[in-house]
């Protein structure tokens, strides 16, 4: 079957110094996928290739089956992208925030039905700048799946929210996969990846250091718990150096 999401050896330099390296990821329709790193690891660089907003120096990338620099209209209908910093008029609601997002689509999903599933159906008529950090990520979540896209890209889906809110928005998420939506997540919360991504890619400076399931990434490490081998991944250079 085609993958939903092909990178095949992605590269990607800034003024000569190397953002990304010979990156491979492939992501299946209805799959959680997982991209770890610390700051500055090349997790945005990646993503913005895979969407068609940077052009990368080498290696191919393949979403629903087209090339994103030559199909970014198609793929806008298709695909959903949340992002933590949204531009947004200054006193806008946030009904008009999810109707002025909704006219931009051919097909849409009810923003009622996404508002209410999110907790936010109280807040139609709050100016989006009065909503709490929480309240607001969550909007941003609601935003990205107004399209009813295929795939969606979600960056640091629960910072900010409180942990009823988060055990909430992991729900919806789990519910939208069985449905076949292909998920793609940025997080620096180990729980968070370990409850909801099928696949992960840690990358770091750039290269991908560990590409697996969770469970793979614990047994090839050290650690039992996933946290921790995540740290002694990302860390491994200071570890060696410590050893010395
Ligand atoms: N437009 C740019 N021009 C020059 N260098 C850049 C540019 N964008 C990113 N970089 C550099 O490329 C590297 C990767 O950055 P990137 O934003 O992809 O990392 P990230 O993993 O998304 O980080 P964060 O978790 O902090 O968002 C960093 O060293 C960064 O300084």
């Amino acid at each position: 079957m085609e993958a939903t999401i092909e990178v095949t050896q992605l590269s990607k330099s800034y003024a000569g110094v190397a953002a990304v390296e010979n990156v491979d990821i492939s992501i299946g329709r209805g799959e959680v996928f997982g991209l770890l790193g610390a700051n500055g690891a090349g997790k945005s660089t990646l993503i913005e290739c895979i969407l068609g907003t940077k052009r990368q120096d080498q290696g191919t990338v393949t979403i629903l089956g087209m090339n994103p620099q030559t199909n970014r209209k198609s793929l806008f209908e298709r695909v959903g992208v949340q992002f933590q910093e949204s531009g947004y008029q200054d006193k806008i609601t946030v009904g008009e925030l999810c109707e002025v997002t909704q006219s931009l689509y051919r097909n849409s999903l009810d923003y009622n039905a996404l508002l209410k599933q999110f907790g936010l159906l109280d807040k139609l008529k709050s100016p989006v700048n009065e909503l709490s950090g929480g309240q607001k990520q969550r909007l941003f979540i609601v935003l990205a799946l107004v399209p009813d896209p295929e795939v969606v890209f979600l960056d640091e889906l629960t910072t900010g929210l409180d942990p009823k809110a988060r055990r909430d928005v992991w729900k919806s998420l789990s519910e939208l996969k069985a449905k076949g939506l292909t998920i793609f997540l940025v997080s620096h919360f180990m729980d968070e990846v370990e409850m909801l991504c099928d696949k992960i890619c840690i990358l770091k400076q750039g290269r991908s250091i560990f590409y697996g399931t969770v469970q793979e990434a614990i047994a090839a490490s050290p650690y039992e718990k996933f946290e921790d081998a995540y740290l002694w991944y990302t860390n491994e250079e200071e570890q060696d150096d410590a050893r010395i």
